[in-house]
């Protein structure tokens, strides 16, 4: 049963059901979850049965937004530390992959759980930005006079270090139908990333990835694979902007029409290719185009990075538990 889309709230949960809203950031989907008691189990099964496209709701993930201090007081130690790092991060984003594996961090989904927050009239954000929680550290997001939310994602890193930076890789990944497994560049966005470029959009439109690429050496935890087409610059009202494609097969979920931290991945990956580690000479500012749409990339000085795009909520409703 479904409210329209313009309900301020999910009514009142009855026994036995859980009140959701669906929503998206270019199209990457999750089943948003308010728990402002922070008493909510959420375990794996249930997250594969609401992100089931057929017998559930569907989405690439579970977002459940609960008080960063009941995490923290019932031992937390991500939420613990976001309130050691940032009192004012009052709510936390627990992020779930559709497969129900936990991940750090979901660039998308720090979006649309801001929009979610303001529709569940918790965080205002035309009074200044939103500190919250997650288990990649404490991210800020604002709201651009466009309706764009723009995420500081914090630190980033090429984990492979300065061998990587100098040989341009680190990893190689390997697509069903390649003949032979080509060079890619990890990127750390506090979740992992392998990035790939390839020469030329008809390749990436002809990719097959139903099945995950594989990715030597096999990364400790798993990581999200980007394959990318660099585009060329182009002139923006503030300078020279970087455009590049991407396709991306994500960990825990396959292949999705976006990911926000894959974009910054990727936008990280192409800089570096055509800048080194301090990125001279390639721009700061990258429009990453994906199936779901485009997001907006910017190297920020002081190592950080930015993520901006749409968020959008379209239907609420009651989930049979
Ligand atoms: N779609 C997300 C990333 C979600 C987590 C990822 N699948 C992982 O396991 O690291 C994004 O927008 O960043």
């Amino acid at each position: 049963m479904t409210q329209p889309a313009t309900s301020p709230v999910p009514s009142a949960p009855t026994p036995g059901t859980l009140a959701f809203t669906k929503g998206h950031g270019t199209q990457n989907d999750f089943v948003l979850i308010a728990d402002p008691e922070g008493v909510l189990e959420l375990g794996a099964d249930e997250v594969r049965r609401l992100t089931d496209r057929r017998g559930g709701i569907g989405g690439d993930g579970v977002i459940r937004l609960a008080p960063t201090a009941a995490l923290a007081r019932a031992g937390d130690q991500a939420a613990q530390d976001a309130l050691a790092h940032d009192p004012t991060a009052e709510w936390f984003m627990d992020y779930r992959n559709a497969d129900g594996s936990i991940a750090e961090m979901c660039g998308n989904g720090v979006r649309v759980f801001a929009a979610f927050a303001e529709r569940q009239g918790l965080a205002d954000l035309s009074a200044g930005p939103l500190s919250l929680g997650t288990r990649g550290g404490v991210k800020h997001v604002t709201k651009e006079p466009s309706g764009w939310y723009a995420v500081d994602m914090g630190p980033w890193s090429l984990p492979g270090g300065e061998t990587a930076v100098a040989d341009g890789y680190d990893a190689a990944v390997a697509v069903r139908g390649w003949t032979a497994p080509r060079p890619a560049l990890s990127v750390d966005l506090g979740n992992p990333h392998t990035v790939v470029a390839l020469a030329s959009l008809e390749e990436l439109e002809g990719l097959e990835l139903y099945s995950a690429p594989e990715v030597a050496p096999v990364p400790p935890h798993g990581t999200n694979v980007e394959l990318v087409v660099p585009l060329g610059e182009e002139e923006g009202p503030d300078g020279v902007v970087g455009r590049l494609r991407m396709r991306v097969h994500e960990r825990g979920v396959g292949e999705t029409p976006s990911c926000g931290t894959g974009a910054c991945a990727a936008a990280l990956a192409v800089r570096t290719w055509q800048g080194g580690a301090s990125g001279d000479g390639a721009p700061d500012t990258w429009v990453v185009e994906v199936p779901g749409g485009e997001v907006r990339v910017r190297v920020l000085p002081g190592g950080t990075v930015e993520l901006a795009g749409p968020a959008e909520l379209v239907y609420s409703g009651q989930f049979t538990r």
